[in-house]
């Protein structure tokens, strides 16, 4: 997510960010800003005598740093990066300019020198906006730099050799970080905390504001006032005092333009980055960077059989995606591509990458025409029928259905425990995991819950690969397979019913037909705990056409809705606070004579999953339960 909007005025730009410092990185990733990483080669050796105060040194030195790297990009491509972000973090005590320690004892001594004092610490920062003319690199250099000042406490002699042991001063300005052990040196901070970590990101959004918003709006659209304005155009060209065509032409006739729809604009973009994400999981990019050495692109083209230009472009991509991490020896991969996006990751979602890459486009890139034709696509008139993908993969070849389950465990695995342990299931002594996959829920809950025998029940098709699956922890025979339809075949007997992460993937008439089935064989006292990726409220509302006819995803309240319709009592919904507005979702206790005769099941209704947000992470957004008086 990009909260600053001038953050998104870079989004289609080619940033680099010239440092090595991952803290750096960390700060703009998190920011929502998409760059590319070359860390400076520059030497941090100008003389600092030559400086009027430690600040002036800084900001050189952070623009001797961006520099480099635009200069040596423009030489080696004969293009430049749109923008080169550079940055020198220093510490300053009593007219000293401390830099990283070269030694422990270099360490010793400049954190002696912070003990019992405060100081300040000063990031300079370079915005280095670079075009390629005829050959000719032109730059063009805004700086900044912040303060902040640190106070230490009186540190031991023991407490300063314990943390210089920890090896963590070594690669920091002033010998400490404050964001880790570092942090416990520190009595008092005035000033911005992200500035003393490495980069001042407060200041840097006030920055790009000034060079692209001169008239001090943080809106893209262009000023009204002719006069005075300097700034940044939306190519990164220097603007003229003289008022563009298009202002005059406002100007005259009195209209001023309708805001610039930079969101719709990312939208229409968004789906590159999509692309790259699935062009690079199907080269297998990710598999062949997994544990080696980096590898320079010429290399990975080569063994890829590809373009070396291409191969190039596509690993910059993954680079700015947070995939992979670029450094004078090559590219590698982040911790996020060794576990989701290798073939065997330990939570490989690569399968369900290659699954949409492939597939559920199609669908959901057509309800208008089953709108138009009153089309169902669920019912095959388009060529295609969803349901789970993992049930969906039965019509794909092997490799695309080993994949899907293995991106289904993998998914499973990350959100079982937070699924077995929302509520408190020890009542129960049997469950049936309806479409459970390889089992990877049914593991958990049987460890969760010693007492209870947890049947998953899913196609043969699915349940013939679950021996090549390994569940999250030893397996059990509290856990047993059966194979069977859960549209078609009568639903094995249990207290517990579990639908987990497969209504979605079903339109609205389907979802009626499953949960019928599981009311009907719902014991009196037994129970269904519902599992699925929800919308918000706000999603809600706007998406009920397209979802209702296409499946997706449905609020917490319209689950609660439709299983009051079908008897079950006082649904109750939790969610994490990440989600509070789901909270909202909670049902109030059905009256009994709703319920169809002899049916009182209480109802667990959790919500696990991806908010409407793709990018947040699984898992962390809501859950939501209902339960019986
Ligand atoms: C005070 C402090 C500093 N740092 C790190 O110190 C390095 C400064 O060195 P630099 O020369 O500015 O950067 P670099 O790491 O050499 O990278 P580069 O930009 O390539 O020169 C940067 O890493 C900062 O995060 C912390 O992580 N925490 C702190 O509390």
């Amino acid at each position: 997510m990009v909260l600053c909007p001038v953050i998104r005025k870079l989004l289609h730009k080619r940033v680099v960010l010239a440092s090595a410092s991952p803290r750096r990185q960390e700060i703009l990733r998190q920011a929502g800003l998409r760059f590319e990483v070359v860390p400076s080669r520059f030497k941090e050796m100008l003389p600092k005598a030559l400086f009027p105060s430690p600040p002036a040194y800084a900001v050189e030195t952070a623009k001797q740093k961006a520099l480099e790297v635009a200069r040596r990009m423009h030489q080696k491509d004969l293009r430049a990066p749109d923008v080169v972000i550079g940055a020198d973090t220093i510490v300053a005590v009593g007219g000293l300019i401390l830099e990283k320690p070269v030694d422990k004892q270099d360490a010793y001594s400049m954190l002696s020198r912070l003990s019992g004092k405060e100081h300040s610490v000063f990031t300079g920062v370079a915005i280095v906006h670079c075009c390629s003319r005829d050959g000719r690199l032109d730059t063009d250099v805004s700086e900044f730099y912040e303060e902040t000042r640190v106070r230490f406490s009186e540190l031991s002699e023991d407490l300063l050799w314990e943390y210089i042991d920890s090896g963590e001063p070594m690669d920091k300005a002033g010998g400490y970080g404050i964001q880790a052990l570092g942090g416990m040196l520190v009595e008092q901070v005035h000033g911005d905390f992200l500035n003393v970590v490495g980069f001042p990101l407060n200041r840097f959004c006030k920055k790009l504001a000034e060079l692209y918003y001169p008239s001090g709006r943080e809106d893209p659209r262009p000023a009204q006032s002719h006069q005075g304005r300097g700034g940044r155009d939306e190519d990164g060209g220097e603007r003229t005092q003289a008022a563009g065509p298009e202002e005059a032409v406002s100007s005259r006739t009195g209209h001023s333009p309708p805001p610039f729809p930079t969101g719709l604009l990312e939208l229409v973009d968004s789906f590159k980055a999509s692309k790259a994400l699935f062009t690079a999981c199907k080269l297998k990019v990710f598999d062949l960077l997994k544990d080696g050495a980096p590898l320079k692109a010429v290399d990975v083209a080569g063994k890829l059989g590809a373009s070396a230009c291409g191969t190039g472009r596509l690993l910059d991509a993954c680079v700015a995606l947070g995939f992979l991490q670029k450094t004078d020896r090559g590219y590698s991969n982040t911790e996020t591509a060794n576990l989701h996006l290798t073939s065997d990751g330990a939570y490989s979602l690569r399968g369900l990458v290659l699954h949409h890459s492939d597939h559920p486009w199609d669908l959901s890139a057509r309800p208008e025409s089953a709108g138009r034709d009153g089309v169902d696509p669920h019912d095959g008139a388009l060529g295609e029928r969803t349901g789970p993908p993992c049930q969906a993969s039965c019509a794909h070849s092997e490799e695309t259905r080993l994949g899907l389950l293995r991106a289904m465990h993998s998914l499973a695995k990350l959100t079982a425990r937070h699924v077995a342990t929302a509520f408190d299931l020890s009542r129960f002594g049997s469950a049936c995991d309806l479409g459970g996959c390889t089992g990877a829920l049914a593991y958990v809950l049987a460890r969760e819950y010693p007492r209870l025998r947890v049947t998953v029940f899913d196609l043969p098709e699915v349940l013939q690969h679950v021996a090549g699956f390994q569940p999250d922890g030893p397996r059990t025979e509290q856990v047993s397979f059966l194979p069977g339809d859960f549209f078609e075949d009568s639903l094995p007997e249990a207290d517990l019913y579990v639908v987990s992460r497969i209504l979605r993937d079903w339109p609205d008439g389907k979802v009626h037909e499953l949960l019928s089935r599981v009311a009907r064989a719902c014991k009196p006292g037994g129970g269904l705990l519902l599992v699925d990726v929800a919308a918000g409220p706000e999603a809600e509302a706007e998406a009920e056409g397209l979802r209702r006819r296409a499946g997706g995803e449905r609020s917490a309240a319209v689950y609660a809705h439709l299983l009051r319709r079908l008897g079950f009592a006082d649904v109750r919904a939790a969610a994490p606070s990440a989600t509070p507005t789901l909270h909202r979702a909670c049902a109030r206790p059905a009256s009994p004579r709703a319920h169809p005769a002899g049916l009182f099941p209480p109802v667990s209704l959790i919500r696990v999953g991806q908010t409407a947000s793709p990018r947040e992470e699984l898992g962390t957004a809501g859950s939501c339960k209902c339960g019986a008086p």
